[in-house]
């Protein structure tokens, strides 16, 4: 027996540092980029003696990372020891597993199917994870080889490539820092988490995730959806240390979109974990009342989700957050004031995004035809296309959309000025600006809390290629990633041998 799951990487296009707050909401767009779990047992047969069993065996292995830990997973409190060497660890992994074996224990009640579990967990949990190659930054290699700064050259990758670190840098005090994976801000942590812990749960028998994939799991069985998000959210801020507005555990569990984050309140047992007490931790977060909020919300029809590296990377969510928040307390007036603007125009920016889906919806002739002829124009010619009502309403829309998005941009950028920090950089302005002066462009922004490391644009039709390659001749890297609005999702198979099936079909077809 063997189960499959994944969970996607996110891009956050409205509500970055607002989002930290109820009830300020945040639009989160979740991507082609997925995390694969893959679990199975480690033994095909449990011996005669294995009720007496204490302890059960569990194998984690990153093939990307070389990496492999070995664990005893205590069956009673759902607890891990380590037994290999501390290097090949994982804090996300560790938690996930954890949190999931007591998850699974305290949500099965019924004797006999209790027994089954532990009967399951004495085979011992092997564990694969994989990520797509979408999550990590090729350009330093690409830039090494003197390859074009092209996505057919990250089409050229390997699926599942083997991960390089980013070189060795030494701080401040001369010691050696922990090399970084170089990631492109995909929230992989968050995708690895959910993976993990639908995995874990569906296979435990905690959850039944086989009815949901191909429906939205915005309303899918919201039930087993819930459970999943409950646990993978509090997996992952005990791992991470803290607890920020959750919206990429939301996104790697629920797809796209509309995020009003939980009350930091509920995990308040988490927080003061001491390993024994794991069970009753869990037994009280999931009886508490998860209040986060997801409504539905996707791109519309017709556009497009396209992401950029710039490759000036350095910023930092951590102390950007905290610079923000320093600055509210210094100035809560202004602070405030400018909330209050970025508020409204995210507000309005949602409210167009879902006309033009209705739009789409009940005038979809008049939609396409908007559509297709403004991916050829630039912005300024948009209103000569539309020849009847309809057509005129989707244009207005599409302006308006437009519109709220410059002011989401010139708040941000306010905010970063007021706080200290480079939410919208003066070099990302530029290149945002000509972005969003090209044929067919909606938008064009710093995805999240801003920085130097990404941008995404929203472009409609076919645009999308002429964006990627003015991108690449001026050093930006266009990546592959697009909006997938599925969240976690049971997979038929290990992805690596469906790789190689699509390959080998598309050549006969071919
Ligand atoms: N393919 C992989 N297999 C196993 N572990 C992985 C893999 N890729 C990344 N990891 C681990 O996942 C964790 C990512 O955590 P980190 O806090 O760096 O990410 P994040 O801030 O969520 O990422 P992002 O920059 O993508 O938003 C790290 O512990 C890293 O070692
Ligand atoms: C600033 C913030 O709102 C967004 C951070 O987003 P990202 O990790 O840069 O995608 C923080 C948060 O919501 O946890």
């Amino acid at each position: 027996m063997e189960v499959v799951a994944s969970a996607p990487g996110k891009v956050l296009v409205a509500g970055g540092y607002l989002v930290l707050e109820r009830p300020n909401p945040g639009l989160v767009l979740s991507t082609t980029a997925r995390f694969y779990a893959i679990v199975r047992p480690i033994h095909d047969e449990l011996s005669p003696d294995s009720w007496a069993w204490a302890w059960a065996d569990v194998k984690v292995t990153s093939p990307q990372l070389s990496r492999e830990a070995a664990y005893k997973l205590s069956i009673k409190n759902s607890t891990l020891q380590l037994t290999s060497a501390r290097e090949s660890t994982n804090p996300f992994v560790e938690q996930a597993i954890q949190f999931s074996v007591a998850a699974a224990k305290v949500s099965i009640t019924d004797k006999e199917k209790k027994d089954a579990l532990d009967k399951l967990l004495l085979r011992g949990l092997n564990i694969t994870i994989l990520g797509s190659n979408d999550f990590y930054s090729y350009r330093k290699q690409i830039e090494a080889r003197g390859l074009p700064l092209t996505p057919e050259v990250l089409l050229s990758l390997p699926p599942f490539c083997s991960i390089t670190f980013n070189s060795e840098v030494a701080n401040g005090t001369g010691e050696i820092c922990k090399p970084e994976v170089a990631k492109t801000g995909l929230g992989s942590s968050a995708a690895m988490t959910a993976s993990v812990v639908a995995a874990l749960l569906h296979y435990l028998g905690a959850v039944n995730l086989s009815c949901s994939g191909q429906s939205s799991s915005v309303t899918a069985t919201g039930r087993d959806f819930d459970f999943v998000h409950a646990i993978a959210q509090s997996a992952h801020c005990i791992a991470q240390g803290k607890i920020g507005s959750g919206f990429d555990v939301s996104a790697a569990v629920y797809g796209s979109h509309r995020y009003t984050r939980f009350s930091p309140e509920i995990l308040s047992s988490a927080q003061v974990i001491g390993g024994s007490c794991l069970p009753d931790v869990v037994a009280d977060i999931v009886t508490r009342r998860w209040d986060h909020e997801k409504t539905q919300f996707s791109l519309p029809p017709l556009m497009c989700l396209l992401l950029g590296e710039p490759g000036t990377g350095g910023s930092s969510t951590p102390s950007m957050v905290g610079s923000v928040k320093q600055w509210q307390k210094s100035d809560p007036q202004k602070a405030a004031d400018t909330w209050s603007k970025l508020g409204m125009a995210n507000s309005v920016l949602e409210n167009q995004l879902r006309s033009l889906s209705k739009l789409s919806e009940d005038h979809w002739d008049a939609y396409e035809s908007v559509v297709r002829s403004c991916s050829r124009l630039t912005f300024t010619k948009w209103t000569e296309v539309a020849t009847n009502q309809q057509q005129e309403l989707v244009v207005k829309s599409l302006l308006a959309a437009r519109d709220a998005f410059l002011e989401i941009r010139l708040h941000m950028r306010e905010m970063g000025v007021a706080a200290g920090v480079p939410i919208e950089p003066e070099s990302q302005t530029q290149l945002l600006d000509a972005t969003m002066n090209m044929e067919g462009v909606l938008l064009a922004g710093v995805p999240g809390a801003g920085g130097f490391d990404a941008v995404f644009s929203v472009t409609l039709g076919e645009a999308s290629g002429a964006v990627a390659n003015a991108w690449s001749s001026v050093g930006v890297l266009p990546l592959l990633v697009r909006e997938d609005s599925r969240g976690v999702s049971l997979e038929a198979g290990d992805p690596r041998t469906e790789e190689v099936s699509t390959a080998v079909s598309s050549i006969q077809i071919g």
